[in-house]
């Protein structure tokens, strides 16, 4: 992987990163946050939070707006931002719409053409990325994610998926049941396909009562969000939750928006609670 751009920061490092990657068959990039105990003439191994991102967004949004880098510096925790598509393809429509295609990858596995050989963000983000990141930074193998929106939910299915591969999971206002609303279904429909079965395995509240893991859920949401009656239903999931008794934090937060405004002013709070599962504490 080649290096981009550095900056100095919390004195900690936050890094761009270029490689290829083989899911998506194409060049990503990405953005890490390295804390001042993994820089330096004697960097010592620390744990990562992967944060997963919006529609529209790369890995700069949170980096350049969550203010999450004071508290990473403090608690001595690595931050992985990937982006949210491929990139520098041109397939069919991959650039018409903000909701689908190039910055809207939703973390799935493809299923159909032309998206099937390039869109595999889950595969992207809960494998190829932790392997190189662990193969080329001075990190543990102690993984924690989160997200916000699309990757908010992102998260929500890496974790649910893959028992012991996080020690916590959290989430800014996701779209917690992607198979009803409009930007799931378009989402789900185009990548695979519009037997509705198949979205099954992708959909956060419909993956609950089957988890094999009861991480417990830390899932932050404003009440003046502009895509939480329409989008992002928290209550569809808070419900399966308590049907089988996983237990889920759903804060909701007056008069909060749909923005990074929102995001920073909580981050904090999400990462205290991932250091503490990832041993910082
Ligand atoms: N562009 C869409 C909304 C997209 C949107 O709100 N994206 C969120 C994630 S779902 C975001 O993080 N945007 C980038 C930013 O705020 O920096 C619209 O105008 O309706």
């Amino acid at each position: 992987m080649q290096l981009l751009s550095t900056n100095a920061c919390f004195d900690g490092e936050h890094r761009r990163y270029q490689h290829h990657s083989a899911a998506l068959d194409c060049d990503m990039e990405f953005a890490v946050y390295l804390p001042p105990a993994a820089v330096g003439s004697n960097p010592r191994p620390v744990p990562v939070l992967y944060w997963l991102s919006g529609l529209t967004c790369t890995d700069q949004n949170f980096m350049q707006k969550a203010g999450a880098q004071k508290k990473a510096a403090q608690l001595g925790m690595a931050i992985v931002c990937p982006d949210t598509s491929p990139r520098g393809l041109d397939l069919p429509g991959e650039h018409d719409s903000y909701d689908f295609g190039s910055g809207a990858g939703f973390y799935v596995n493809a299923t159909r053409q032309p998206w099937a050989p390039h869109y595999r963000m889950y595969d992207y983000v809960v494998k190829e990325l932790p392997q190189l990141v662990e193969g080329h930074l001075p990190v543990t193998e102690g993984r924690s994610i989160s997200g916000h929106s699309m990757g908010g939910h992102g998260a929500l299915i890496a974790a649910l998926k893959n028992p012991g591969h996080y020690k916590s999971v959290s989430a800014f206002a996701p779209i917690a049941n992607p198979s009803e609303c409009p930007w799931g279904q378009k989402a789900f429909g185009g990548y695979l396909g519009n037997d509705r079965k198949a979205w099954e395995e992708w959909d956060a509240t419909l993956l609950i009562p089957t988890a094999k893991e009861r991480l417990p859920l830390l899932v932050d949401q404003g009440t003046a969000d502009e895509f939480l009656d329409s989008q992002l239903n928290p209550d569809a999931l808070a419900d399966a939750c308590e049907r089988v008794h996983h237990h889920i934090n759903l804060r909701m937060h007056r008069g909060y928006d749909h923005s990074y405004f929102f995001i920073a002013s909580f981050i904090d709070d999400h990462l205290e609670h991932h250091a503490s599962a990832l041993g910082l504490r």
